[in-house]
């Protein structure tokens, strides 16, 4: 700095402060300062900075701990640059506090005496006009020279100062290099800008860095980030928890250790999900995973690897579906000792892990029987996933029960689907009607009992599944077996345990008992207390009941919502229980082929009255859809011809 610059200087300062003249070629910022400060009655004989107390002082650099950790190592760089040059660096808050001093010990020395020192308020209002207090209040980049200082105790010195900003263009503090008067150059203003640019990008390299670990923390999928060269830079909570090791033991780790090489060059893995295996300290964690490249410009720089363990995605669907089993043996109500026989077998049979086949005809119970062997077995905790064999169209058998990948066939859903083997991992399925299974698909079930392993159509890969089966049908399946209508092999496979419930009819004090359960069920539901006449059930009691315990429930239901008084009486009931039950001798004397045609009649005629509609004559003549189905398959009615 020339000396002549330094003389003028002080000769503006002296005319300003002693004689109250604004020389015209004083700098504009210097200018409005010292007006500022002459407002404010600084004394230009003082000019220490003021100091607060140390514990308020901490307090200050507890809030701008931020600040401080990405500027300090900034400054210590630059401070190691122009190291012998006789500088100190300063970093202050927003108001001017100084939060960090740093610089060789003689020039210290020397600030110590200004109290140029952390815990020191450098603003204008304290000390006038100088770099750190101006460049706070013109939010810009200044340089101070001697005598442009307005306190003469800083004359000797030159300070340059630039505003730090966060994310949001807020001031936040100014980094401040203050040395002599006489080393004053225009390059010492450039330095401290570029460090204050330097600490503004880290600022927002922080925040960015803060906003994008929240969010890969917020996801409830795992979450794997890693380099281009494989190395796993990040794992976050929920992933931690899928694979059960905490993220330090995964860090820096090559990816393709726990999860192949194969997942890479798979083109499915980039574009959606795909089933893969995570393998860590030999255990094996199934789960659907996603790859995405993290690109950057045109080229990758490495990899989001997002997961859901399969359990979780098996879970899911299984609540949306409502997967559960919902009854147990308490829900079973029965006077009968056979039925009481057949319970107490089921019991055992339902703490072991072998195939149970329930037999007994329509409407019997015997899906309140499956729901209650899965709920006391093991397994309880696991899906119980029913299928009914009989409603299920048999193009859709091997979809349906094994799944698909994604465009396996036209027309199949684009993402794929989850077969009914897989959702009921770790638990029960139940293949209702299992007679009806066509003779092709018997052959493939009988495959998956013998490895227990499922391969989805389209798949490349067959998977492990643990279930176990519960099969139930209302036909004699060792006649279908020597009619060759089931296979014998996969007959003997699914009869390890045989639970028999007999008809309704067989079990002497069922329909009594039975017909005042779903009563008083009702009676709760609506809050009312009917009873039943007498003449009601003794017609109850002499009416055959080949529809079984639905049919009896039905009827119930039926008399209850249409009887208006509290006794509900035989005229509710439908005429052909009235006349069932007057003819019960007759009717238990017809051989087998009188019913079928009287069935056969009775289904024409309603298929006629609906038009071919199935679901329609489900509704008048009080049967399931299964039941109905098997009627139509056994009489060789084809509802189509009614339309
Ligand atoms: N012993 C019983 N106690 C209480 N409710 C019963 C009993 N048996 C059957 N039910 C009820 O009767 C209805 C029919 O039972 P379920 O569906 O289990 O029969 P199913 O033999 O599986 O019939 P289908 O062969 O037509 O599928 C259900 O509402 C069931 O809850």
């Amino acid at each position: 700095m020339n000396d002549e610059l330094l003389e003028k200087y002080k000769k503006d300062w002296k005319d300003f402060v002693v004689n109250g003249i604004i020389n015209d070629d004083v700098e504009e910022f210097v200018k409005k300062s010292w007006l500022r400060c002459k407002e404010k009655s600084v004394n230009y004989n003082l000019g220490e900075g003021k100091l607060i107390a140390k514990e308020e002082l901490e307090k200050e650099r507890e809030k701008n701990k931020e600040l401080i950790s990405i500027a300090l190592p900034i400054m210590q760089n630059l401070n190691d640059l122009v190291m012998g040059t006789g500088f100190a660096l300063v970093l202050t808050d927003r108001n001017g506090l100084i939060l960090e001093v740093i610089g060789e010990e003689s020039i210290l020395n020397e600030t110590k005496k200004l109290n140029f020192v952390p815990g020191a308020i450098w603003s204008e209002e304290y000390v006038g006009t100088n770099a750190i207090g101006t460049s706070l209040w013109e939010n810009k980049p200044i340089q101070i020279i001697g005598a442009q200082h307005y306190c003469k105790s800083h004359h000797n010195w030159t300070c340059s100062a630039a505003p730090i900003h966060n994310p949001s263009g807020d001031i936040i503090g100014c980094i401040d290099m203050s040395g002599h008067s006489e080393k004053a150059h225009t390059h010492t203003l450039g330095i401290v800008v570029a460090a204050s640019y330097s600490i503004d990008n880290q600022l927002l390299l922080s925040q960015t860095h803060a906003i994008l670990s929240s969010t890969v923390e917020a996801v409830s999928d795992g979450m794997i980030i890693v380099t281009d060269d494989y190395k796993i830079k990040l794992v976050n909570k929920s992933g931690e928890k899928i694979l059960g090791v905490e993220s330090d033991r995964l860090i820096d780790l090559d990816i393709r250790n726990i999860l192949g090489t194969r997942i890479f060059k798979h083109t499915e893995a980039f574009l959606d999900r795909i089933d893969w295996v995570f393998i860590i300290d030999e255990k094996k964690i199934p789960c659907s995973v996603k790859v995405s490249n993290i690109n950057i410009g045109e080229k990758t720089k490495g990899m989001a690897i997002s997961f859901k363990e399969m359990k979780t995605v098996q879970h899911t669907v299984n609540s949306v579906y409502g997967n559960k089993a919902i009854y147990t043996f308490d829900d079973i109500v029965t006077n009968s000792d056979t039925l009481r026989k057949a319970i107490k077998e089921a019991q055992k049979f339902a703490r072991t892990k072998g195939c149970v086949l329930i037999e007994g005809e329509s409407g019997t119970g015997k899906e309140l029987f499956a729901h209650a062997i899965h709920n006391m077995s093991s397994r309880s905790n696991g899906p119980f996933v029913a299928i009914n064999c009989a409603s299920l169209p048999k193009d859709l058998f091997e979809s349906e029960l094994f799944g698909y990948e994604k465009g396996a066939f036209t027309g199949a859903n684009k993402e794929g689907k989850i077969g009914k083997f897989e959702l009921a991992n770790e638990g029960t399925i139940f293949l209702d009607e299992i007679g009806e299974l066509p003779l092709d698909f018997q052959a493939k079930l009988l495959r998956v009992l013998d490895d227990f392993t499922v391969t989805r159509i389209g798949g490349k890969w067959p998977k492990k599944i643990d279930v176990r089966i519960i099969a139930a049908t209302n036909r004699n399946l060792l006649e279908e077996v020597k009619k060759k209508n089931f296979r014998e092999d996969l007959y003997y496979r699914i009869n390890v345990f045989r639970v028999y419930i007999p008809p309704l009819r067989e079990r002497e004090g069922d329909v009594f008992l039975l017909a005042q359960h779903f009563l008083s069920r009702l009676n709760k539901t609506n809050n009312t207390y009917k009873t039943f006449s007498k003449k009601f059930l003794d017609c109850l009691n002499l009416y055959p009941w080949y529809g079984n315990v639905r049919e009896l429930e039905n009827i119930i239901e039926r008399a209850f919502y249409l009887c208006e008084s509290n006794v509900i009486t035989s005229e509710c009931l439908p005429k052909e229980i009235l006349l069932g039950s007057k003819n019960k001798n007759e009717k238990e004397d017809l051989d087998f082929t009188s019913i079928r045609t009287t069935e056969e009649h009775i289904l024409k005629n309603v298929l006629s009255k609906t038009g071919g509609d199935v679901l329609k004559a489900c509704e008048i003549l009080d049967m399931s859809k299964s039941t109905i189905y098997r009627k139509l398959k056994l009489l060789d009615i084809n509802p189509k011809e009614y339309r």
